[in-house]
């Protein structure tokens, strides 16, 4: 029998989702926008089966309905969904960042007998809009599910068979827990990388040079200051308080460095550098596909024409690459064109096909 999924909100999550739900078997998906164009896009780039226009009408056909919506426009649904006529066993399922209010909400479907299993991938990009949207980027990414401590199991089982689709790791944790270490590691970090592109506004009024100099570190650390504004908007609204419980620790925390360097001492700056980086070095690597890549260095020679032809050897043979860059020569890598490839099967077939064409050195960092 088949199985109707029905995404509502196809944009970089939403679509996502859909497109590595379209991988399950014996599933059809259906998709809603508010936006028309998002709605038009999503077909034309194949992001569901089919386009609706009647969210209702598809919700009441649906045995999974997933949120890809701005978090307080998933609570605007959640409202109108428990006054419709839904199937007996759907689940309701979101991918908000925020998990505490959706959960406190979702006690109103449950009361009328509709099963909502909070959720929420923990990968995704600055980009946002449907044409962002990629089939593998939540691969080898925790998905976290946010079920009621007395949740039907079988549902959520069924939820789990749709979703390792995605492939990604799927754990269970506490909502209101959630939505703390999400603040830790996610939703503060959105704040403090907006804090220094405003400082760095500021600082540009009287020294213009200033952005021009704005060079790999702070790019780094600023990248997610491109993100949505609507979507943080929403994500900073709903999880208030423990950005305001991390801003105090955040102050706190600039205070001490104060001291530090009021203190003048070479040895306590050093160390809060150092255990910092020890920190920093030992984090996992768990990440979707917008920063999972296999990158590939060739040592090319410098003549015109030379990144099109090594290009136009791995087109012929239909190897795709996902990114290309140059970057300059450094003491411990030798190449000097890097390609970057989406599986590390696609590079090995890159590094063949290169071994077999040119003379060209290659490595792997
Ligand atoms: N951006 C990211 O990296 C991640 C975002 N999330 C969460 O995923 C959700 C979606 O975020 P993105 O896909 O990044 O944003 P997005 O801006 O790419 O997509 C949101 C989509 O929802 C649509 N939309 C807005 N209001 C709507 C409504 N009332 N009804 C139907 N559609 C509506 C928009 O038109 C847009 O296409 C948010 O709840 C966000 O917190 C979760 C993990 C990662
Ligand atoms: O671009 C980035 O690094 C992100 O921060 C992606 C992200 C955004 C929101 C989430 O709830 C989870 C992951």
């Amino acid at each position: 029998m088949t199985r109707n999924v029905f995404v509502i909100g196809l944009g970089l999550i939403g679509g996502s989702i859909a497109l590595s739900c379209q991988k399950a078997p014996e599933t059809k998906v259906f998709g809603y926008d508010v936006q028309e164009k998002t709605r038009e896009l999503a077909a034309a780039l194949n992001i569901v089966h089919e386009v609706v226009e009647d969210v209702e009408q598809a919700a009441s056909m649906a045995d999974v309905i997933i949120f890809g919506t701005p978090v307080n426009a998933t609570l605007y649904w959640m409202d109108e969904l428990k006054n419709w006529k839904l199937k007996p066993n759907v689940i309701i399922t979101d991918t908000g960042s925020t998990k505490s209010l959706i959960m406190k909400k979702a006690v109103e479907l449950r009361e009328k007998g509709i099963t909502f299993i909070g959720g929420h991938p923990m990968a995704g990009s600055h980009k946002s809009g449907v044409s962002a949207a990629k089939q593998y980027l939540f691969e080898n990414a925790y998905y976290i599910l946010t079920p009621f401590d007395d949740e039907d199991g079988n549902q959520i089982i069924k939820l789990e068979q749709l979703l390792k689709f995605t492939l990604a790791k799927i754990v269970k944790v506490d909502a209101r827990e959630h939505d703390h270490m999400t603040a830790v590691v996610s939703h503060f970090p959105h704040i403090v990388a907006a804090s220094l592109v405003h400082q760095l506004n500021f600082e540009k009024e009287k020294y213009p040079m200033t952005s021009l100099l704005a060079a790999g570190g702070f790019r780094d650390i600023t990248r997610i200051a491109s993100s949505n504004p609507s979507i943080w908007r929403d994500i900073t609204l709903q999880n208030r308080n423990e950005l305001i419980h991390q801003l105090d620790a955040w102050q706190n925390e600039m205070n001490r460095v104060k001291s530090i360097l009021l203190s003048n001492d070479d040895q306590s700056i050093e160390q809060y550098f150092e255990v910092a980086k020890n920190v920093r070095d030992q984090l996992p690597i768990t990440t979707g596909v917008f920063y999972t890549t296999y990158d590939l260095y060739i040592d090319i020679p410098d003549y015109p024409g030379i990144i099109s032809q090594v290009t136009g050897y791995l087109a012929e043979e239909r190897i795709s690459i996902t990114n290309i860059r140059v970057i300059e020569a450094r003491e411990d890598i030798f190449g000097i064109l890097v390609i970057s490839f989406q599986t590390n099967d696609d590079r090995e077939k890159a590094m063949n096909c290169l071994e077999k064409r040119t003379k060209f050195e290659m490595y792997i960092s």
